[in-house]
C-alpha cells in the first residue's frame, strides 16, 4: 500500500493494543501536531485506525484564586476574625481584625452564610459553632490546583469558576489505535507515496504539476489559530459615528491638540479664575505662548468678559490677561474647535446654515476609574441656523443616538458658563442598568457668539466616544476597551452591533 509519508509515519508509530495521543505522536514523528491530526483523520477515514476524542479540561488559578491562596478567603479570614473576637461583633470590628480591604468586604459577605460560616445582620457579624475553616472545600480545591492535583467534583469547580478564582480551559485530546486492517497493512508493507499539499511557482512552470498526486482537503483537522490584526472598537465607533454624522449633513472640523487657552477657554467665556483653568484640572505646556491671536476678537472677547454683551449686559469683574489667553494647553474639550471654526478662523464656510462635528481626542486631569480616562475622544458638534431651539438640540440627539440602536437618552438640565440652556445627556448600561453621563450640550450665549461675530442660534454639545461604546458593547469599565488593562480576547472577538 502507498500512503502519504505522514501517514506511513503514524501507522508505524502507533499501536494496535495502546491508544497513542497525537501530542505523543507529534513528538515521536517529529511531525507538527496538526499534521499528525489530519494524518490519523484520512487513516482513519481508510479504517486503518480509530480516532478516540476526549475534552480535557485544565484548571489554573487567576490571580485573586493565587492571592487567596496566601492570604485565604476572605469568608474565612471574616470568620476567624469574628471567632476570635468571641462569636459575634460589630461589622467594622470584625472587618478591622480580619484586614479585608475595598472589594475583599463584598466578597466575605457574599460568601459568609452561603458557606455556613454564619450570620450577618444588623451590622453584626456571628461565627457559626459548627463552622470549620480549615475544612473550606474551596480554599482546598485552590490548594489541590496550585499544588497541580485535580479536582474532580465539578460543582465545586464550577462555583470557584464564577468566583473567578480559577479559569477552566478546555481542549480536545485525541488519540490513535490501530484497527485491524491497520495491523494487516503494516504487515504487507507499506511504502511513502510523494503528495504535494500545495501548488507552488515551481510546479507549475516545471510542468511537474500535471504528475504529483495532490493531498486531500481536511476541513477537521486542527490548526493553529491565527489572529489577525483588526480594527479597534473604538475606531470602530470613531468610524462609525463620522459616518452617521456626515449622513445628518455635517462637515468635519480639525485643529491643534494643543492650543492656546484664547481658543479652549476665553473664547467660551470661561472666566480666567475658574477651577478648570487652575494647574489642577489642566495639562499646561511648557513652550513658548501663542504669537498670532486674531486681534479684533481677542479686543471682543476681553470686553464680554469684563462688561458682558448687550443692553444689561454684565461681566465676571474679575481680572483678564491676554498673557494667560496666550498659554498654551492639551484641549480639555474639542469645543475649541468649534471656536476656531465659529470664528471663522479656520477657513471654513460659516454662513448660516451650518453644521460641524469632530471626533477627537481631548485631555483631562481626572482621576481614572471605570468611567473615566485621562484622554479621551469627544463627539464635538454644532449647528448654527436663523431659529433653533431646544427640541432642535433634543431632535438631533435621538436621532443620532438611534443609529446605535440607543432609544432612552434622557436630559438633566446643567450649567456650563457658555451655554443657556444647557443639557446633560444621559444612557443606560445595558448590563447593569446603571444610569451613565453620555454628553454634554446647550446653545452658546450670547457672550460667546457677539465677539465671533455670529448673529443666529447656534447649538452644540460634546460627547463622548467611550461612554457610548460602553453602550453599544455592554463593556462596564472604560479600561476594558482602552489602555493596559483593555482586555485582548474582548478586542480579538467583541463583535460591535448597532
Ligand atoms: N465642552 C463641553 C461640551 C459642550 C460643548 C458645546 C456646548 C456645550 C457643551 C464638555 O466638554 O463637556
Amino acid at each position: 500500500m502507498r500512503l502519504p509519508q505522514a501517514q506511513v509515519a503514524l501507522l508505524e508509530t502507533a499501536s494496535a493494543t495502546d491508544a497513542t495521543t497525537v501530542e505523543q505522536l507529534a513528538s515521536e514523528t517529529d511531525l507538527k501536531p496538526e499534521t499528525v491530526t489530519r494524518a490519523a483523520f484520512d487513516l482513519r477515514d481508510e479504517g486503518l485506525v480509530t480516532v478516540d476524542e476526549r475534552v480535557e479540561a485544565t484548571a489554573t488559578l487567576t490571580d485573586e484564586g493565587e492571592t487567596y491562596l496566601d492570604a485565604g478567603l476572605p469568608e474565612v479570614r471574616l470568620f476567624r476574625a469574628a471567632r476570635d473576637a468571641g462569636g459575634a461583633v460589630g461589622m467594622g470590628e470584625a472587618i478591622g481584625a480580619s484586614g479585608l480591604e475595598g472589594p475583599e468586604v463584598d466578597i466575605a459577605l457574599a460568601n459568609y452564610a452561603r458557606k455556613g460560616y454564619g450570620v450577618v445582620d444588623g451590622g453584626e457579624v456571628s461565627a457559626s459553632e459548627d463552622a470549620d475553616p480549615d475544612a473550606d472545600e474551596e480554599a482546598a480545591a485552590l490548594a489541590a490546583l496550585a499544588a497541580g492535583e485535580s479536582v474532580d467534583d465539578a460543582d465545586l469547580l464550577d462555583r470557584l469558576e464564577r468566583r473567578e478564582l480559577v479559569a477552566v480551559d478546555e481542549t480536545t485530546v485525541r488519540s490513535v489505535t490501530l484497527t485491524d486492517a491497520g495491523v494487516t497493512a503494516l504487515m504487507e508493507g507499506v511504502e511513502t507515496a510523494e503528495t504535494v499539499d500545495r501548488l507552488t511557482p515551481e510546479l507549475l512552470t516545471s510542468g511537474e504539476w500535471e504528475d504529483v498526486e495532490f493531498s486531500e482537503y481536511n476541513v477537521e483537522a486542527d490548526a493553529p489559530a491565527v489572529e489577525g490584526g483588526r480594527e479597534h472598537v473604538l475606531r470602530n465607533h470613531a468610524e462609525r459615528v463620522k459616518d452617521v454624522l456626515v449622513g445628518m449633513g455635517f462637515r468635519e472640523m480639525d485643529g491643534p491638540h494643543a492650543d492656546a487657552d484664547f481658543w479652549i477657554n476665553d473664547c467660551l467665556f470661561m472666566p480666567q479664575d475658574h477651577p478648570a483653568r487652575t494647574h489642577w484640572d489642566r495639562f499646561a505646556l511648557d513652550v513658548p505662548p501663542v504669537a498670532d491671536l486674531p486681534e479684533g476678537l481677542v479686543d471682543r472677547v476681553e470686553h464680554a468678559h469684563r462688561d458682558g454683551v448687550g443692553e444689561d449686559g454684565d461681566g465676571y469683574h474679575s481680572p483678564w490677561s491676554e498673557d494667560f489667553a496666550r498659554a498654551i494647553a492639551l484641549r480639555g474639550h474639542t469645543t475649541s474647535l468649534s471656536m476656531r471654526y465659529l470664528s471663522g478662523h479656520a477657513d471654513a464656510d460659516i454662513d448660516p446654515p451650518q453644521r460641524y462635528f469632530s471626533v477627537e481626542k481631548v485631555y483631562r486631569n481626572d482621576t481614572l476609574d471605570a468611567t473615566h480616562l485621562l484622554e479621551f475622544f469627544q463627539i464635538e458638534g454644532w449647528v448654527m441656523a436663523e431659529e433653533l431651539s431646544v427640541p432642535d438640540l433634543m431632535g438631533t440627539f435621538e436621532e443620532f443616538y438611534r443609529q446605535f440602536g440607543i432609544e432612552d437618552v434622557r436630559f438633566k438640565p446643567h450649567y456650563n458658563p457658555y451655554t443657556e440652556p444647557s443639557f446633560e445627556l444621559f444612557g443606560t448600561h445595558p448590563e447593569t442598568g446603571e444610569e451613565i453621563e453620555i454628553g454634554n450640550s446647550g446653545m452658546f450665549r450670547d457672550e460667546v457668539l457677539e465677539p465671533l461675530g455670529i448673529e443666529c442660534d447656534v447649538m452644540a454639545w460634546g460627547l463622548a466616544l467611550e461612554r457610548l461604546a460602553m453602550l453599544t458593547t455592554g463593556a462596564e469599565d472604560i479600561r476594558d476597551l482602552h489602555g493596559t488593562l483593555a482586555d485582548l480576547d474582548f478586542l480579538r472577538n467583541a463583535e460591535v452591533t448597532y
